[in-house]
């Protein structure tokens, strides 16, 4: 029996609706292995600049900061979308990011094998898909100075710059390194370093790197390629290794190899400090307060959280496999699944997962 804090920030569209799916999950969860799970819930996002002016008000960041994980939902939607940069939504999931030093992203692309059709994908290029993509989070083109906006001869002019030390490429080449000695010992990392200064220096670093690893393989790929070589042939990928704005692009890509961008979740780590567990998709405004959203990349991102930052791996498992007979069983929210399937709303497909959970086997 343990005690745990999580932090929660349900924050705006269905980022609160997925959220509760998954608190109810943990609640069970928390039965299930007798756990004490305390949930505080922080603002974050567009909910916070209305209630407060800022997207990432100071107590949220102390609350997550004490905290052992944080939970969230997503941030942003048009009704914000017209607030300068320093308070729009997206700016305090950045934030809150940059505050607990995530850098890395881990992004799991794993089909479940009933899902196989609910890709647009051909069955036989979906087939096995297990690919997780590493992704560098509190660095480049998203956080680099200066950004501006200004007049310049001919009219408008802007500047974003992409700015990475060499040691915030080598710790997340690093991660990949150490995930994929887990896994199949297969890493590709992936630049543009036909073009970008950025990119040669991360292959100089990877390449460097690589020598401390003599069992994994590294191949180097440019974006563009990677792009295509995702939906041409995914079994090729084991552990994919980018930068902060192609892992963002690559990772929604690759969520439909699974059948649908709400069956991705996601982990945030840094070092040593709570993670941050989130879906990778957004708030989803076309759809939310409909209880349509698929919660399960939420729920499996509480899965995640359980493993990384409780280590609790039994009861981690415990989640993925009753997702796992969910669909099996042929429960589907609409994003995969068809009319002649079982169609459940939000609470409804949570309320399905929560059924299917188990208390621990006892030997
Ligand atoms: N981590 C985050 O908080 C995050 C991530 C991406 C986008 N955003 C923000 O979300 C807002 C909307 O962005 P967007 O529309 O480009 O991306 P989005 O991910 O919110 O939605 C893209 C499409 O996928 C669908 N979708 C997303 N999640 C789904 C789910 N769980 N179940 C079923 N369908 C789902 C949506 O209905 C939409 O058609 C923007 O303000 C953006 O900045 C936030
Ligand atoms: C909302 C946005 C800032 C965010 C990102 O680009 O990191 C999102 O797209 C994501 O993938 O989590
Ligand atoms: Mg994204």
């Amino acid at each position: 029996m343990s005690q745990f804090t999580i932090s929660v920030l349900p924050g705006d569209g269905i980022g609160p609706e997925v959220v509760r799916e998954a608190l109810l999950i943990l609640e069970q969860v928390a039965k299930n292995f007798q756990h004490t799970f305390t949930f505080n819930y922080g603002k974050v996002g567009g909910v916070a600049v209305d209630e407060t002016g800022t997207p990432l008000p100071q107590e949220t960041v102390e609350l997550c900061k004490n905290s052992h994980a944080v939970l969230l939902g997503a941030v942003g939607g048009p009704k914000w979308d017209q607030e300068t940069p320093e308070r729009r939504p997206e700016a305090g999931l950045l934030g809150i990011r940059k505050a607990l030093k995530l850098y890395a992203n881990l992004r799991p692309v794993t089909l479940f094998e009933s899902l196989i059709h609910a890709s647009p994908l051909k069955r036989e290029v979906v087939l096995d898909t297990d690919i997780l993509i590493v992704r560098e989070l509190t660095g480049g083109i998203y956080f680099g100075s200066p950004r501006e906006r200004r007049q310049g001869r001919d009219g408008l002019e802007v500047i974003d710059t992409l700015h990475y030390t060499e040691k915030e490429m080598e710790r997340i080449i690093r991660k990949g390194f150490d995930v994929a000695q887990g896994r199949k010992k297969k890493l590709t990392s992936v630049d543009k370093a036909n073009v970008l200064e950025s990119s040669r220096l991360w292959r100089e670093t990877a390449n460097r790197v690589a020598k401390e690893y003599p069992d994994v393989q590294l191949d180097h790929m440019l974006v563009d390629n990677a792009a295509m070589q995702l939906v041409r042939n995914p079994r090729q990928f084991d552990v994919i290794v980018t930068e902060n704005m192609f892992g963002d692009i690559l990772s929604d890509e690759a969520s439909m190899l699974t059948g649908s961008l709400g069956m991705l979740p996601s982990a945030s780590l840094g070092v040593g400090g709570p993670g941050l567990y989130e879906p990778i998709h957004g708030s989803a405004p076309d759809i939310a307060g409909k209880n349509v959203a698929n919660p399960l990349a939420t729920i499996l991102s509480a899965a995640m959280l359980l493993r990384h930052s409780l280590g609790l791996e039994e009861e981690a498992a415990s989640v993925e496999r009753a997702v796992d007979l969910a669909l099996e069983e042929g429960y589907r929210t609409q994003d995969i699944g068809s009319e002649w399937e079982r169609l459940l709303g939000t609470a409804q497909m949570g309320e399905v997962v929560r059924s299917y959970l188990r208390s621990p086997i006892k030997s």
